[in-house]
């Protein structure tokens, strides 16, 4: 799945077109205080239900800033060629619902619809799209909004393979619920981001009678 040979770290341009961290100031109760913050794009995630075979579609794919964290934490050398014998590629696999970062002048719905096209392969109509809820992410640093629907799918509407852009590396998965459930309950061996485990769970409660 991942052609990924040599990986290293290297200064923060200021233009990046994902984040901007900077230092917000208030006064609190007379007192001057300062929090510093991520600046980065809101997004969207959709929990994809194949109704012809009864699976949750959910996507794989090597998550750069995981591996990094899982390498430090492992007291791994960031700071030069990280040893990829040592630390190989595998670790920084995560499973996660489809989800897109809201970087475009598109509704969120539309954006939802496009990236269940690019990354699974399913061809729906918005309409289809259930908004389930939304939140707020990494509120410490980040405070940005995820809008999470709801899509049921059919075998049919698999028009593409699915695989993300030409920049991504994704693989489609499918769970069944009883797999996705049993997900859920795995302590750590598994990376996936509280959306992931937030989604199954609303699934599991709304969509699976006497669950
Ligand atoms: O530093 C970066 C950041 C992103 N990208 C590219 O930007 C695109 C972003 O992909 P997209 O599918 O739109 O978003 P995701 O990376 O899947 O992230 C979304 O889905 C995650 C899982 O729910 C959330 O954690 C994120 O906040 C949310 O933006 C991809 O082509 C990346 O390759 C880069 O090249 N460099």
């Amino acid at each position: 799945m991942v052609k990924i040979n040599k990986i290293w770290v290297g200064p923060m341009p200021a233009d990046s077109a994902y984040i901007k961290p900077f230092r917000l100031h208030y006064t609190q109760n007379g007192k001057e205080k300062s929090w510093d913050i991520v600046k980065v794009h809101d997004s969207v995630s959709t929990i994809i239900f194949n109704t012809t075979r009864n699976k949750l579609v959910f996507v794989k794919q090597f998550r750069p800033a995981v591996y990094h964290n899982i390498v430090r934490s492992s007291g791994g050398d960031v700071d030069r060629n990280i040893d990829l014998d040592k630390f190989p590629i595998t670790i920084g696999i995560t499973i996660e619902m489809c989800a897109g970062i809201v970087d475009k002048s598109k509704s969120s719905r539309e954006i939802a619809r496009e990236e269940i096209l690019e990354e699974c392969g399913y061809d729906v109509p918005t309409e289809r799209l259930e908004e389930v809820f939304s939140y707020r992410s990494d509120v410490g640093t980040q405070g940005c909004k995820q809008i999470m629907y709801y899509c049921e799918v059919t075998d049919s509407q698999k028009t593409a393979l699915g695989g993300g852009t030409e920049d991504e590396l994704i693989d489609v998965v499918e769970y069944s619920v009883d797999e996705a459930r049993e997900m859920v309950y795995q302590k750590h061996s598994i990376n996936r981001p509280p959306s992931c485990l937030l989604g199954i769970l609303w699934f599991l409660m709304n969509k699976i009678p006497n669950n």
